[in-house]
């Protein structure tokens, strides 16, 4: 099965020097002109992923026609470009690996969603959990959920992708894999905001275990099944992102808390931290539903300048006690 890459970000890079590093020719669609030269010249990509010398059996195009010919994608755009990427690629019926972790505004659909309705004749599955891209590009052992309904074809791609440092765990569970994917990033600001605000551990565990509550209580209205966010997908991610400030969310969160604007931390920057876009659709979404979502609600509030970081932690403190299990 040969595997096109569709994105040269950070993540697409890494999950493209994965698959190239045993030998495989693979080939990977960038952006931009300076990202196809890097890849191509200096085995490297200098914009999203610097420092990491890449298989010099990656090849890079900027020319979507060129992946006419692979068997399957894995679709590495973030996640508010994923319509228009999936529309521009090659026509045909292979299988769509997704990799993007968010909603999509205006929709509020999640990614798969979003690819049932332009390629209705492409088979989905998603790829995502605890993987920070810099470790994953390095060797170092990660381990990732593979959602597709259809278990041959889930089965077929964990086959193909699997090395001794990477190792996907299949669930039929597709929803559940990205809405954790979606939720964390969210909540990942959130804690990115204690650690700037130096508000302590404790805090930062709190969040991290009542920001799973939301996850859960909105996966299960989606359709998720608990024990998929439970997962690497969700939970494990959550706790990783929520933990360093090489997560691009965090560390956005991080700048919050110290007292920076979302738009000066925002402005100018070439990489994506997909909760700021996922977050406002995420409270419209959990609204429609009926979900109580308190500390995506503060993110919100934090991102779009309309409260101070000692606001919305003094009206999360201040919210009724209740039973955990509510
Ligand atoms: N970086 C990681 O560690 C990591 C790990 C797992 C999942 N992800 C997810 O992968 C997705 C891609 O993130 P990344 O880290 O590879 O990106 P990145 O921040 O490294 O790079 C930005 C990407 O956005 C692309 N882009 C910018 N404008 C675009 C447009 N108009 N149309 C299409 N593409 C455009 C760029 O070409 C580039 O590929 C995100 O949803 C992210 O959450 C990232
Ligand atoms: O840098 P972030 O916050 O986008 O996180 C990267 C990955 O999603 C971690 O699994």
């Amino acid at each position: 099965m040969k595997i096109g890459i569709v994105g040269a970000g950070a993540w697409g890079t890494a999950l493209a020097q994965t698959i190239a590093a045993e030998g495989a020719q693979t080939l990977i669609w960038a952006r931009e002109a300076d990202v196809v030269d890097s890849i191509t010249t200096s085995h490297e990509n200098r914009l999203f992923l610097p420092g990491i010398p890449l298989s010099p059996t990656l090849r890079a195009t900027q020319n979507l026609a060129e992946l006419t010919h692979c068997h399957a994608f894995l679709v590495v755009t973030p996640a508010q470009h994923l319509r228009a990427v999936l529309s521009a690629l090659p026509a045909g019926g292979q299988p769509l690996v997704l990799c993007a972790k968010g909603i999509e505004e205006g929709t509020g659909l999640l990614m798969h969603e979003v690819a049932r309705a332009v390629r209705p004749g492409s088979p989905v599955a998603v790829l995502s959990g605890p993987t920070f891209a810099h470790e994953v590009a390095r060797g170092l052992p990660t381990a990732i959920t593979l959602a597709a309904e259809d278990r041959d074809l889930g089965e077929r791609l964990i086959a193909r992708i699997a090395r001794p440092h990477f190792r996907p765990y299949y669930t039929d569970d597709v929803a559940g894999a990205e809405v954790g994917g979606a939720v964390k990033n969210v909540l990942a600001i959130a804690c990115g905001v204690v650690e700037g605000r130096g508000l302590g551990q404790n805090a930062r565990a709190a969040l991290i275990s009542r920001g799973f509550a939301e996850m859960t209580r909105f996966g299960l209205a989606k359709g998720a099944r608990a024990e998929t966010l439970a997962g690497l997908s969700g939970l494990g991610d959550l706790v990783l992102t929520c933990s360093s400030t090489a997560s691009r969310n965090f560390s956005l969160g991080k700048g919050l808390g110290e007292g920076r604007s979302a738009a000066d931390l925002l402005a100018d920057r070439r990489t994506v931290a997909e909760g700021a876009f996922t977050a406002p659709v995420l409270k419209a979404a959990a609204a429609r539903l009926g979900v109580d979502m308190p500390i995506v609600s503060a993110v919100c509030a934090l991102l779009a300048g309309e409260a101070s970081v000692d606001t919305v932690v003094g009206d999360l403190l201040s919210r009724p006690l209740r039973s955990e299990g509510d």
